[in-house]
């Protein structure tokens, strides 16, 4: 907290691409992950591995360029540690981003979907970042998670979307987190599907559960990056640099989204170090 004057309010986790989002911070003061204790390495391409604060839209801000997934072989204490971290600096906001892909058969490639809910595949499994002792200072042993994505902001963003005019990119719907590091076979795409899945990802559900654990209200939007192949019959794949390519068309869209949404969200000013926790 000495290393910078900025006390964040909101903080944000760039998903695979979506780093761009610290671009709209001013007043940066930035620190790459090798320079934090605790923090561990960003190893995906597409995930600077830096920690930048700065203002935007009268609200003091913290954004991880680059986030960390399970598949790198990081604990998913470790994954969601700064979380932790963002609550103990005073945020009350957290907005998560990702890169999926769609299941749904109305989500196509460059739309963005607003995260209502979400499957933890890994969390049904007992691959939970809460499992081990409970530590009560951050929040309760058994926590609900029914609400854990805010009705309020995301009906901000959709009528934000409709000032924008982006209302026919997005849409509300519910991701599920797999372990990836593969992309998903057609027999599980098509389990996925039937079950209710809108798209698929391989993040994200680790960090909501840790910070509605600690009482953030959290944000999630999921930027639909291709269509999971469900047919045998479908020459298609997807690979990496497809899904950062998606990330890079639609940056403006996102980023115009998340900078009016943070700039209208309600904030109860309790930006000081958090005493309680
Ligand atoms: O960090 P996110 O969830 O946006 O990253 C997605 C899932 C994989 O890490 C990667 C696959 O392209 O993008
Ligand atoms: N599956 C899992 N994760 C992803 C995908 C996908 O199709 N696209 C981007 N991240």
């Amino acid at each position: 907290m000495s290393q910078t004057r900025h006390r964040p309010q909101v903080a944000i986790i760039c998903g695979s691409g979506l780093g761009m989002l610290a671009d709209t911070l001013k007043c940066q003061d930035s620190f790459a992950y090798s320079d934090i204790p605790g923090f561990p390495q960003s190893t995906v391409q597409g995930h600077a591995g830096r920690l930048v604060f700065g203002e935007l839209k009268g609200k003091t801000c913290v954004c991880m360029q680059g986030r960390f997934h399970m598949y790198e072989g990081h604990s998913l204490c470790k994954t969601t540690f700064p979380v932790r971290v963002f609550k103990l600096l005073g945020v009350e906001t957290l907005i998560v981003t990702n890169a999926a892909g769609s299941l749904a058969d109305g989500l196509q490639p460059g739309d963005i979907m607003i995260i209502k809910d979400h499957v933890n595949f890994p969390g049904l499994v007992g691959l939970n970042p809460l499992s081990g002792p409970n530590d009560d200072k951050f929040g309760p042993r058994f926590p609900a998670m029914s609400g854990c994505y805010d009705k309020g902001l995301r009906c901000l963003a959709l009528d934000i979307a409709k000032q924008q005019g982006v209302a026919s990119l997005m849409q509300e719907g519910v991701y599920a987190m797999v372990g990836g590091p593969n992309f998903e076979t057609i027999a599980e795409a098509r389990l996925l599907h039937r079950l209710g899945v809108d798209a698929v990802g391989m993040s994200t559900a680790p960090e909501v559960v840790v910070a509605t654990h600690c009482g953030l209200r959290v944000f999630g939007l999921s930027l639909i990056t291709n269509k999971v192949v469900k047919s045998y019959e479908d020459s298609e794949s997807v690979n990496h640099e497809g899904v950062l390519e998606v990330g890079r068309l639609r940056s403006n869209t996102v980023q115009q989204l998340v900078t009016e949404l943070i700039s209208r969200m309600e904030i109860n000013n309790n930006n000081t170090i958090n005493n309680a926790v």
